[in-house]
């Protein structure tokens, strides 16, 4: 499920995740809520991901609550640059830990990457906040595809390891992350 203000990128993300385009032009608020599907190949098994897609808008958050519980993944988007969308993550976190389950994947996302000139949020902030609540992180960018498949398969490995293997055997989110990234605008965590 992808959580975050509204604006924040979370459609678009989700557009260039399933069908590798980005959605340029007027900005669409989504309504309640939207699912999309799609098949992963992960280590050799089909892994479905069904991606709900909420509205960030405060009027719908009664919405989203409702879908929370039955969430195994959550990415948590911010906008790199919109600073009250970085202050807003820890109330985002509050939500989280009030309606979703307690063993919730939880990834959190800087989006909009790819905006170097009106980022106000630094990467190093995204990191801090992360650390700070023991959260993976990465930046991301819908228009560039950033870190996009990444933070997705990212998620899909976790839930398919928890499905198949003994829970002491941990599968280190934030680890195999780091080993992944590449390209320009993203570092280790
Ligand atoms: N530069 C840049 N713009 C982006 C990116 N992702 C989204 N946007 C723009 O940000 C605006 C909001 O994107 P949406 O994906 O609709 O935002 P949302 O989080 O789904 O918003 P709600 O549905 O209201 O919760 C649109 O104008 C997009 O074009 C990105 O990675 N880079």
């Amino acid at each position: 499920m992808l959580v975050g203000d509204s604006g924040v990128g979370k459609t678009c993300l989700l557009v260039r995740f399933k069908d590798g385009a980005f959605l340029a032009g007027s900005f669409i608020s989504t309504v309640g809520i939207d699912f999309r599907n799609k098949v992963l190949d992960i280590d050799g098994v089909k892994v479905k991901l069904q991606i709900w897609d909420t509205a960030g808008q405060e009027r719908f958050r009664s919405v989203t609550h409702a879908y929370y519980r039955d969430a195994h993944a959550l990415l948590l988007l911010y906008d790199v640059t919109n600073k009250t969308s970085f202050d807003n993550i820890q109330a985002w976190l509050t939500e989280i830990h009030e309606y979703a389950q307690q063993d919730v994947v939880l990834m959190l996302l800087g989006n909009k990457a790819d905006a170097t000139h009106d980022r106000v949020v630094r990467r190093e902030d995204g990191e801090r906040l992360a650390k700070e609540f023991g959260v993976p992180f990465m930046e991301t960018s819908a228009r560039s595809g950033l870190n996009v498949e990444l933070a997705f398969t990212a998620v899909a490995k976790e839930l398919k390891h928890r499905s198949t293997k003994e829970p002491s055997e941990k599968f280190q989110l934030q680890e195999y992350v780091n080993k992944e990234m590449k390209g320009a605008g993203c570092c280790r965590a």
